[in-house]
């Protein structure tokens, strides 16, 4: 089997407080095979979003990344790179689409000067190669390259959280890391969205880290799901065990709580 994308070891990350501090994430372990869709599910404040931010080496203090944790990714410890290691691990190796993404366009920048920021700052290309390369990767993405010239809020809001996506695999990045990508936006553009992630993911062959709160959503589009709770990753399955044969009772409990789109409840078989 061909080494992992994303391989975590015992992460252990608190927030630290004046008082006293907050285990946000309990020593977390999993790997994420290449061209894996991998979704992380629980309920809000479990420390989704503290596990996403830590593998893009993105967290901030007051988060405080234990010793003894490790996040792989091609080899080599993330937390262990530098300031210019880091600025060529970020978009080319792992790039993240975060909650708010549709919003992270710069309102003043036509959509083709954001491709070419984040293509210049990382590659040795002219300007008239970037307009073809972000043309290329808006088609990815079902979008017609006349949008170059547009400014962000001349599009609707999942054409914009399109255009964030095309933009983060500018660089052919190996993992896209996806937290809440599309819950601003209504369920058929959210399903139409990561339809075209999956496709794309099978065609380019790179790893996702969906992360949402939304099971449902995810049993439909992950190979397999980690689902935490208060900090910890409590099981991890393929996605179609977490649906019909759910092993852990927090597991069972959260379908249980989730309501379904004609009003009943998704029922997991009883497990053995
Ligand atoms: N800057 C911070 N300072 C202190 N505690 C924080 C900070 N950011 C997050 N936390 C706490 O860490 C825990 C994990 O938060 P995190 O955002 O990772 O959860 P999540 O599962 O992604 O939730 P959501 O689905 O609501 O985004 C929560 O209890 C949260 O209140």
């Amino acid at each position: 089997m061909s080494a992992p994308v994303l391989s975590i070891r015992n992460l252990n990350i608190d927030y630290v407080g004046a008082e006293k501090n907050f285990h946000a994430v309990k020593d977390v372990s999993f790997d994420i095979a290449p061209g894996e869709f991998f979704g992380l599910a629980g309920e809000s404040g479990c420390g989704k979003s503290t596990i996403a931010f830590a593998v893009s080496r993105l967290h901030r203090p007051p988060a405080l990344i234990r010793t003894g944790s490790e996040i792989i990714v091609g080899g080599r410890d993330v937390l262990d790179l530098d300031t210019a290691e880091l600025r060529s691990f970020r978009w080319r190796e792992v790039a993240m689409v975060f909650q708010s993404a549709m919003n992270s366009l710069n309102p003043v920048l036509t959509i083709e000067d954001q491709f070419y920021d984040v293509l210049r700052a990382h590659t040795k290309i002219s300007r008239e190669e970037a307009r073809a390369r972000a043309a290329e990767l808006l088609k990815l993405v079902d979008i017609s390259p006349d949008r170059l010239k547009s400014y962000p809020h001349q599009c609707s809001g999942g054409m914009r959280q399109r255009i964030v996506i095309a933009i983060c695999l500018a660089l052919n990045p190996k993992l896209l890391i996806m937290d809440e990508p599309t819950t601003a936006l209504d369920v058929v553009v959210q399903r139409e969205i990561l339809q075209r992630i999956d496709v794309l993911r099978k065609r380019l062959g790179f790893s996702v880290l969906f992360i949402t709160h939304d099971l449902g959503l995810m049993v439909q589009v992950s190979d397999r799901i980690g689902i935490m709770l208060q900090g910890e990753l409590v099981e991890v399955n393929d996605a179609a065990t977490i649906y019909k044969s759910p092993q852990h009772p927090y597991t069972k409990r959260l379908w249980a709580s989730m309501p379904r789109l004609h009003g009943e409840q998704i029922k997991p078989e009883a497990s053995s």
